[in-house]
């Protein structure tokens, strides 16, 4: 039995494949649960992330084809909340459902988590974040002649709406998930980033943005001093010339390889490189930290042996 801290950061993969129906996130995320709930029987406390680009835009678009006098649409934040409170609720009650088959006696709880942002942050004006269903270039740009919102390409998979993408600089209720984490219990936390707030005379004000989870998860995993950081995603590992004749999968990695493979651009922005970047910054802010980078399909392999890109110093 071992007892580490460790943070598991979702990849969308994780929640939503095909179907965008709420039974079938809650399916995936039964199926999730299964692989999770295997750190909780190894001894683990458990703290989990998760991502919300492609539901906080499908819940954006609900809100726009509403009747916007009788039933307005809400901003970014709230929606970011909604989807944190809803996919928090899917993976609280997977969790301890899950958790109840191995007659484990633990709570889970989810955490509607504050993310502190700096609002002279670029990426207000330089958005970037891809939220919501993919488009052709052809539908994306008529949609953007229709409507102020932008469009841009998303890693080689097609068009999505972009949002601003701050950096997350603090996270509000961290002593509350600590005092959670430390009572033994499941934490669901940080989820879609968390909801970006700025700080305005000494006050929390919710802002029009969706926080990278790759980045907010990094930061809860390092102020939490976790011992792992991971990072679970649709590829087993991390590839140099991915998708070439020549990919070749990084197993073990320092900080220094890493950044190297990062300045010969082998990793998409805004797929991989966001994971790449959060896990060398975990590694660099803790003193023994681990990161990982897998699948969810590897997490069994990971609690018996090494498995996945290991980034260490
Ligand atoms: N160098 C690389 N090595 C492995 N996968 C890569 C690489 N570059 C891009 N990818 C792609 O990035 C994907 C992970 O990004 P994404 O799907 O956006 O993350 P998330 O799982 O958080 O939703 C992988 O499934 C893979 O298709
Ligand atoms: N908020 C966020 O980064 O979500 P995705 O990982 O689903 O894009």
């Amino acid at each position: 039995m071992s007892n580490r801290k460790i943070v598991v950061a979702l990849g969308g993969n994780a929640i939503l494949t095909d179907n965008p129906t709420a039974q079938a996130q809650k399916d995936a995320l039964k199926q999730t649960a299964e692989f999770l709930v295997k750190l909780i029987q190894n001894g683990d406390e458990l703290i989990i992330t998760h991502g919300n680009g492609p539901q906080v835009g499908n819940l954006l678009l609900q809100n726009i084809a509403a009747d916007s006098e009788k039933n307005p649409a809400f901003e970014l934040d709230s929606l970011v909340a909604m989807t944190e409170g809803s996919i928090g609720y899917w993976l609280q009650n997977a969790l301890q459902n899950a958790l109840k088959d191995l007659n484990i006696d633990k709570s889970v709880a989810s955490v509607v988590t504050q993310v502190i942002v700096d609002k002279n942050d670029p990426a207000f004006t330089n958005l970037s974040k891809p939220i919501g269903p993919f488009y052709s270039e052809e539908e994306a740009k008529a949609e953007m002649e229709k409507s102020n919102a932008t469009f841009k390409e998303d890693a080689g998979r097609g068009w999505r709406k972009v949002v601003a993408s701050p950096k997350p600089v603090g996270i509000k209720e961290l002593e509350v998930i600590r005092t959670l984490v430390d009572a033994g219990h499941v934490v669901v936390a940080g989820g879609g980033g968390g909801v970006p707030v700025i700080e305005e005379d000494g006050k929390l004000v919710g802002v029009e943005a969706v926080i990278d989870k790759d980045f907010a998860s990094q930061k809860l995993a390092a102020d939490l001093g976790a011992d792992m950081f991971i990072v679970l995603t649709g590829v087993d590992y991390v590839y140099v010339n991915f998708n070439k004749p020549d990919q070749a999968k990084l197993e073990k990695v320092t900080v220094a390889e890493m950044k190297e493979y990062m300045g010969q651009d082998q990793f998409a922005p805004g797929s991989m490189l966001p994971k790449v970047e959060a896990t060398i910054k975990f590694v660099e802010e803790t003193d023994n930290g681990r990161a990982v980078i897998t699948s969810l399909e590897n997490l069994e392999q990971l609690i018996e042996s090494d498995a996945g890109t290991i980034i260490e110093k």
